[in-house]
């Protein structure tokens, strides 16, 4: 049955393993151009919220769930699913064996698929079926410039404390320019928490619009699509950064793999990627294992990664790549979600790390 918008969409088929946060996930811009299937069963029994988004509107294309939504029962709902679904043109099913669908997706590969939704039944299969067909995929496409800021602006939330909503942040300390490639907010308000004062910039930003900010540290986000199309554009950026400037950079999922790119490394399209909040990284400099968020259908290839590039992470799931270094230099990128929203806040250290590369680089002057 589907609920939501009506109508039809194709897009690439990933399933997400996380428990919590289906609004988190619809709303995570490096979902667009795909279609999440949901292996938690209960999706849309604590409704929506403005709060809980990670953009404007969903950039999921559309969501497959197993039961259908209940009514909404949760003190933070102000929209049942399906009506915050339907206002923003986003297609859902329900009443789908997902844990069945994930179990061939693992096996075959992220599938094109065509997703419809239309109360009275009437379905043109052979025409769905030439709707996935004709979906183009993901790979060697630029995503990054559809879903980012038309305008560059200052961001100065920090991340949630309960009751009271975001804080905003009193004393920033450090000058951070945040390349936004579809940057969830929570990485923004991380960013802001750790006490960077964040102007974020468009994808096509240049380094002199970099420079004019007079940053102390360089970031780059997460986004959707292939990382070699948007790094056209971005890994020039971020080569200029690395050689014109001694600034710390650190870069986050899409940005990661960008900034792997940028020093000479290579990305490959997984078979069907990694989604959930529940996936074992290893730091590798000191052996602890970290349980983060994941969402990412393309990889860095580890091998790939010339000399003075230090692995720093890898993934316990796969032993794909999950982070990356520079030897001598604070320019480093890890491959999941330090922000979490949703999931575990393990690795939030790596936001106090930047900030702590950028107060080594920049130390403040000694009180008179
Ligand atoms: N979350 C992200 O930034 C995803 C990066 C990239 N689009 C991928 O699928 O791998």
């Amino acid at each position: 049955m589907g609920f939501g918008a009506t109508g039809q969409t194709t897009a690439e088929l990933c399933f997400n393993t996380a428990m919590t946060g289906y609004q988190e996930i619809m709303t995570d811009p490096s979902y667009a151009g795909q279609i999440v299937t949901f292996t938690f069963p209960h999706v849309g029994n604590v409704g929506t919220n403005p709060e809980d988004d990670e953009t404007g509107d969903p950039v999921a294309e559309g969501m497959v769930v197993k039961w259908m939504p209940t009514d909404p029962s949760n003190w933070r709902n102000v929209q049942p699913l399906s009506d915050w679904l339907a206002a923003r043109g986003r297609i859902a099913i329900g009443g789908v064996d997902t844990r069945r669908l994930t179990r061939a997706i693992r096996h075959l590969g992220a599938p094109h698929v065509a997703l419809a939704h239309d109360p009275e039944g009437n379905f043109d299969i052979e025409a769905l079926v030439a709707a996935a067909r004709s979906f183009a995929g993901l790979e060697g496409v630029d995503l990054a410039k559809d879903v980012t800021c038309a305008q560059s602006y200052r961001w100065d939330e920090m991340r949630w404390a309960w009751p009271d909503g975001y804080p905003k942040q009193e004393s920033p300390r450090h000058k951070v320019v945040a390349v936004d490639y579809g940057a969830k907010r929570n990485i923004l308000r991380c960013l802001a928490s750790a006490g960077c004062e964040v102007t974020v910039l468009p994808a096509t930003a240049t380094f002199d619009d970099i420079m004019a900010h007079q940053p102390d540290g360089v970031f780059l986000s997460n986004g959707p699509g292939d990382p070699a199309a948007t790094g056209v554009y971005a890994v020039p950026m971020i080569r200029d950064v690395l050689d014109k400037t001694d600034l710390p950079v650190f870069g986050i999922c899409l940005g990661h793999q960008m900034l792997a790119l940028a020093l000479g490394g290579k990305t490959v399209k997984m078979s069907h990627g990694h989604h959930g909040a529940n996936h074992p990284v290893k730091d590798n400099d000191t052996g602890k294992v970290e349980i983060t968020s994941m969402n990412h259908g393309f990889a860095v290839d580890g091998q790939s990664l010339p000399d003075g590039v230090v692995e720093t992470h890898v993934s316990l799931f796969d032993g794909s790549n999950c982070g990356i270094r520079l030897e001598n230099r604070p320019v480093w990128s890890v491959q999941h979600h330090p922000e979490a929203s949703p999931g575990p806040q393990d690795s939030y250290y790596l936001f106090e790390r930047f900030a702590a590369a950028m107060a080594e680089r920049a130390p403040e002057p000694a009180q008179a």
